[in-house]
């Protein structure tokens, strides 16, 4: 496989991104373990901070993988319980525009990632910088979908202007991907979303959509990699040099 100079740079940025989100992490906290590449990255330098004695942490993870990979890391985990909330989740995401709305599933661990997220006092996005858009909707919007739903789903998703494609196995295009719950995937094409909110409102009304990748007014600041530095975004501020900001929460 080739890997461009481009990917070589997003891989950096996410890996310096995952490295910044620890500077809040304190001891004793409970966190959610966001899923994906730049979600991995955190959970691998956490997972050195706790094995060095440095941190420690008790965490639930988004994703079956995000959970094996943070248990060979050494993390404690916590099974979901009444009464469970976390100080700090770290997610990666797939879009984020000015005001911290974010497309999440890429990977298609949205239901978990919101779940937890909600149950979280706060969400921090750890990000390269080719996830940080002026308006949403270039990546495609992930859906997921109760299996026996999907062709009404489809059409609905139609009549919204979206071009919906089922999502199935790089490798063998008759397999449907199935999530963690064992659910469909959509993904669907709008190219611009300009009322992310409008639309979340019609894709809750939509019977056999159990969640969409819209996450709004969920995340509290991005942590952005670019070229030029690490930079905190937050909604309504201006983004400022990560480094600059020692208490987040
Ligand atoms: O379902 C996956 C998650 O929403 C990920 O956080 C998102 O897809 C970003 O993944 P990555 O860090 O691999 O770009």
């Amino acid at each position: 496989m080739v890997v461009s100079e481009d990917q070589t740079q997003r891989e950096k940025e996410k890996q310096l991104a995952a490295a910044t989100a620890l500077r809040w992490i304190r001891d004793g906290m409970l966190l959610g373990l966001g899923s994906g590449s730049t979600a991995a990255y955190f959970i691998n330098s956490l997972g050195e901070a706790v094995r060095n004695g440095q941190l420690q942490v008790q965490a639930t993870a988004t994703s079956h993988a995000s959970d094996a990979l943070a248990r060979k890391a050494g993390i404690a985990m916590l099974e979901p319980r009444r009464g469970l909330r976390f100080d700090l989740t770290v997610d990666g995401a797939d879009e984020l525009d000015p005001q911290l709305r974010l497309i999440k599933g890429g990977g298609g661990a949205l239901l978990r990632e919101k779940i937890i997220a909600t149950a979280s006092d706060a969400l921090l996005i750890i990000a390269d910088s080719s996830k940080a858009v002026p308006q949403l909707g270039r990546f495609p919007l992930p859906l997921e979908i109760v299996p026996f739903a999907l062709p009404w789903v489809l059409d609905a998703m139609e009549a919204l202007g979206g071009a919906p494609v089922l999502r199935t196995d790089p490798n063998d295009a008759q397999t449907a991907v199935q999530s963690d719950q064992g659910n469909l995937l959509v993904d669907c094409h709008f190219n611009a979303l300009p009322d992310p909110a409008q639309l979340a409102e019609h894709l809750q009304r939509i019977p056999g959509i159990v969640e969409h990748g819209l996450f709004l007014g969920l995340a509290r600041a991005a942590v952005v990699a670019r070229e030029e530095g690490v930079m905190l975004l937050r909604p309504g501020l201006e983004p400022v040099p990560a480094a600059s900001v020692s208490e987040l929460l």
